[in-house]
């Protein structure tokens, strides 16, 4: 294919030991054991990321073995927390980076997120000090340096401002799902309206919160496989995911046509359930 390469992003992603992660979530989501909600969030939010074409290089900074394993096997590097806390944590990973590398930090607790609104916002900051301000407003979800160009991270309460202060251009742009950190119960609840990865949904389903997926979710059809009435899917977030035959059988189709436009339902797991036309409805 022809065309300009889009610039490849070291993206660094702090996550705690999840035993004392996610405080002021504890207890959300009830008969689901912290960790295990501490740890979704993550998955979920390292997913999404490495689901974007921006992001060349995925490093995470942590100390927990779970974690460690989690993100491996995704796909991301690991890097040891040097347990100075989250700014250090921050600086350790970019230091990691190496110095020909474009950074951007990124907060490990937005399991709503999307691959588009992270590769926006990359575009957003490509060449300056930048960062994306959370949905309230205060705190800071995405912060990014050019090559050469120190991090600088002043995450933490109140860290917009810190980071205005400090020089950094607030990006602007439409990213819900980027700014959705998730930091309190009310949070995880607008992450769900939102949409959230399958990990954090399966346990959101097995507390018995509903959902609302699939809502509106549309894309297109990457392959398809008549012998096994399977295929992947593209979807309009920029993220595949593969649908089996029973999704297939569930929409009442006689076949699927590549690059064909479709409504994609999932269950609570994530799992494809139905492929129908948009005019289904
Ligand atoms: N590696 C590492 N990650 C951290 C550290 N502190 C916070 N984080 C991560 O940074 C992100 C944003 O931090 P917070 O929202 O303050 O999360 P938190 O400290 O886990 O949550 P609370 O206990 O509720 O304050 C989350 O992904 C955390 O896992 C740290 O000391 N080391
Ligand atoms: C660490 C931060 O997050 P929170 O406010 O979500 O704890 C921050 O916004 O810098």
């Amino acid at each position: 294919m022809v065309g300009v390469p889009e610039p490849s992003w070291t993206v660094v992603m702090p996550v705690k030991r999840l035993g004392v992660a996610k405080s002021r979530l504890r207890g959300a989501l009830t008969g689901v054991p912290h960790e295990e909600l501490a740890l979704a969030l993550a998955a979920d939010t390292v997913r999404a990321a490495l689901s974007c074409p921006a992001v060349g290089r995925l490093l995470v900074v942590t100390d927990d073995p779970r974690v460690s394993a989690t993100v491996t096997a995704a796909g991301a590097g690991v890097a040891a927390d040097p347990g100075a806390g989250l700014n250090a944590a921050f600086r350790h990973g970019a230091a990691a980076a190496g110095p020909r590398a474009a950074v951007a930090g990124v907060t490990a607790d937005l399991p709503a997120l999307r691959p588009a609104e992270l590769a926006a916002a990359l575009r957003a900051a490509e060449g300056v000090r930048g960062f994306v301000s959370d949905a309230p407003g205060a705190g800071t979800v995405l912060l990014a340096a050019p090559a050469g160009v120190p991090l600088a991270p002043r995450f933490g309460p109140g860290s917009a401002g810190a980071h205005a202060a400090s020089g950094a251009l607030p990006l602007a742009g439409d990213w819900p799902s980027l700014r959705r950190d998730v930091d309190t119960g009310d949070d995880l609840a607008a992450a769900a309206r939102l949409g959230v990865g399958p990990r954090t949904g399966a346990l959101l389903a097995a507390a018995g919160v509903p959902l609302r997926y699939g809502a509106g979710m549309q894309g297109t059809v990457a392959t398809y496989d008549a012998s096994t009435r399977s295929g992947m899917l593209l979807l309009d977030d920029g993220t595949e995911l593969a649908f089996p035959a029973r999704a297939f059988d569930a929409s009442g189709l006689r076949l699927l046509r590549l690059g064909q436009r479709v409504r994609v339902e999932r269950d609570a797991a994530g799992e494809v359930v139905r492929v129908t036309l948009p005019t289904m409805a």
